[in-house]
């Protein structure tokens, strides 16, 4: 029999939710999908589709939202006060909800939420500071609300479970760094599990024939080397920041820079709590810097849309950056790359990203077409590579809530 489930989205600036259809061993049929955006920074904004009737409201409508939490009370409302969404009238009608929780540690596999499960979640809060919390407390809500419902944890480090010690080890004290859980785990996992899937199908291979270098490119953004269609490599570490500047967030400095910001640093944050620790220079770095420290947005259309010199300048940043990580990333596949591929809110929506960065790569074998590249993504996985193009350039529209619908559907465990 077919149960409601919601997928769960808790992303830095946003909370997006799709409602499926899910049997088991079936393809998840999704019903709905509800968004809130600009979480870090305004203006808050509401998407909601029911059975594909859009409606997009201002923030005014609307209760405060400031976080994560409250996002998910003003979904939850409504999808059950929708009535064209017969398919939920209470919380009761809600079967199964999974949840993406970006710092998973040394978890290979998504877990069923216990108060075992929870609890080490809730211990990883130090190492993804703007999303294991924000996220728990949205599974809090789900455990207190909807007490009959399946919860699992679907971790965005998951995926990266596959890169080799050699890549996933820092060169710091082996002792210190084992005991402190010190390594790459790399995050945007959902994402690269959807894409894999989707660009292998697309392209007419199997999975693990597939060879890719992905870019999710979203307020957080990072890049991927996929081998056999399994993580070698990517641009985060131990937490989200390491790797590509972001909305907020600087990518990847000199870890000196630190030590000579300003003479605080080291402090703890006001909002520290025991459990939680902050310091000023994590909150500076993953909160007060990236695109918004720059230009004063966090909002990459606007920022590739002007002529202020500021935006000028976070764009070539970004666009260096990523390219960056494509060259690294070459050389680590050996070249055997069946295609770039672009994804995430800035890769799929922005044509003119796209052209700078495969401008920039065009040595490597990346070629854009410009009139596919400048028509409109509808599709999951859409070519926009030139003719004779010694590699493909894709743009994939990526889902992390159908991803873990679609894994949640395979899962024994819950049926
Ligand atoms: N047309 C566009 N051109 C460039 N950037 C865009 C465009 N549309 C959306 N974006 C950017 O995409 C980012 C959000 O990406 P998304 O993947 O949805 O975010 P999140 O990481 O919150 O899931 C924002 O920086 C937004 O400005
Ligand atoms: C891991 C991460 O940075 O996620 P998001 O882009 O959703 O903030
Ligand atoms: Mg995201």
């Amino acid at each position: 029999m077919a149960k409601v489930l919601l997928a769960i989205n808790s992303g830095s600036s946003s909370v997006k939710i799709s409602v499926f259809s899910a049997t088991f061993r079936k393809t998840p049929q999704q019903i709905a999908e509800a968004q809130v955006s600009g979480l870090t920074a305004g203006p808050v904004a509401v998407f909601y589709t029911c059975h594909n009737k859009t409606k997009k409201k201002a923030e005014k409508a609307w209760q405060p939202v400031e976080q994560q939490d409250d996002a998910f009370e003003l979904l939850l409302g409504l999808f059950i006060d929708d009535p064209n969404l017969q398919e939920i009238k209470s919380k009761a009608d809600i079967a199964i909800t999974c949840h993406r929780i970006v710092h998973g540690g040394d978890y290979a596999s998504s877990q069923l939420i216990g108060p075992v499960t929870y609890d080490n979640i809730e211990a990883l809060s130090n190492l993804a500071p703007l999303h294991n919390r924000a996220a728990l407390t949205i599974v809090r809500s789900c455990l207190d609300q909807l007490p009959d419902a399946a919860n699992i944890a679907y971790f965005d480090s998951q995926f990266h479970s596959t890169i080799p010690e050699h890549i996933r080890t820092y060169p710091v004290n082996p002792d210190i760094a084992r005991k402190n859980g010190l390594r790459k785990y790399g995050f945007h996992g959902l994402s690269y599990s959807f894409i894999t899937r989707s660009v292998a199908g697309y392209l007419g291979k199997e999975i693990g024939e597939l060879s890719i270098i992905a870019l999710h490119l979203g307020s957080g953004a990072s890049a991927c080397a996929i081998k056999n269609g399994q993580s070698w490599d990517t641009s985060m570490g131990l937490t989200p920041l390491a790797g590509l500047p972001g909305a907020t967030r600087s990518g990847s400095v000199d870890p000196s820079l630190v030590f000579h910001y300003t003479n605080d640093v080291g402090k703890l944050t006001p909002y520290s709590t025991p459990e939680l620790h902050i310091s000023r220079a994590e909150d500076i770095l993953n909160k007060q810097s990236g695109w918004k420290s720059l230009t004063g947005t966090t909002d990459f259309r606007a920022i590739s849309e002007s002529d202020d010199p500021a935006c000028k300048l976070a764009f070539d940043i970004f666009v260096d950056r990523i390219c960056g990580f494509v060259g690294s990333y070459y050389v680590a596949l050996r070249g055997q790359v069946d295609a770039l591929v672009f994804a995430g809110g800035i890769g799929e929506k922005s044509s003119k990203l796209r052209d700078r960065v495969a401008q920039s790569v065009s040595c490597l074998g990346f070629e854009i077409d410009d009139t596919s590249n400048a028509a409109e993504i509808t599709d999951v996985v859409q070519d926009v590579s030139a003719k004779g193009s010694r590699h493909g350039v894709l743009v994939c529209q990526t889902d992390e809530q159908f991803e873990m619908a679609r894994s949640c559907a395979e899962d024994e465990r819950i049926w």
